[in-house]
């Protein structure tokens, strides 16, 4: 499997991610903002955490402004797979690709701790390495993690088997404890929390881990 994940200026979860991906036996092609191409036979696009941009305009609005997003959103919408962690969740929903926003956390700051998290029932190669209602712990790190869709279009979500993760003890103020979302085909995913900073023994924990391994086993399938 060929992962390709996406540097911007301010990214700084690229390695970390690249490593997670790596050690679940995926080749990873590190790729910069301002390519225009993704190389070729990518598999899946890897939208790593930071502070695009110095998250200046909305976290993850010039990001998804960027040259490579326009190659990030064919792969999408020609059926690729797409994973946006933190910072990359932020760019998805900057480029449509995932509904609704990460406004302010509710209290008004930068929250970094672990989390409990609900794995939700959800059909996505990102859940197979979980059972569904599964409680992992996974850390967050971020001041806009807050998400935020209106009613009708969180009735859609729930209707559609869409929301990927719920926060145990909602941190953030977020609609519905909601953690992350996944597109309709559920081949893109965006979350806040960080399951690749707790994906080795190292980490002081490994919830993360079984993403990226139940991820790789799925696309050796597809
Ligand atoms: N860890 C991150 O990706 C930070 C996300 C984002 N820039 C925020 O603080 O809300």
């Amino acid at each position: 499997m060929h992962a390709a994940v996406i540097v911007f200026p301010g990214s700084n979860c690229d390695r970390d991610l690249a490593v997670a991906l790596e050690k679940a036996g995926a080749k990873v092609s590190m790729v910069w903002h301002k390519d225009t191409d993704l190389p070729s036979g990518v598999d899946l696009i890897g939208i790593p955490g930071g502070f695009s941009f110095g998250d200046y305009l909305r976290c993850g609005a010039i990001a998804a402004n960027s040259p490579i997003c326009r190659s990030v959103v064919k792969h999408a919408e020609a059926g690729g797979y797409v994973m946006g962690i933190c910072n990359g969740f932020q760019v998805l929903t900057e480029t449509g690709l995932l509904p609704g926003a990460l406004r302010r956390n509710a209290n008004l700051k930068y929250i970094c701790k672990p989390v409990k998290l609900r794995v939700e029932a959800c059909d996505s190669i990102y859940h197979a390495g979980y059972e569904a209602g599964q409680e992992i712990t996974i850390p967050i790190a971020h001041h806009d993690g807050n998400y935020y869709v209106d009613d009708a279009k969180l009735a859609q979500l729930k209707d559609e088997g869409r929301i990927a993760f719920s926060y145990i003890d909602n941190p953030n103020g977020s609609v519905a404890d909601i953690a992350g979302v996944v597109s309709k085909n559920r081949r893109v995913l965006g979350m806040m929390p960080h399951p690749e900073r707790m994906a080795e023994t190292a980490h002081g924990g490994t919830d993360g881990k079984p993403m990226f391994d139940g991820l790789m086993r799925e696309m050796a399938l597809v």
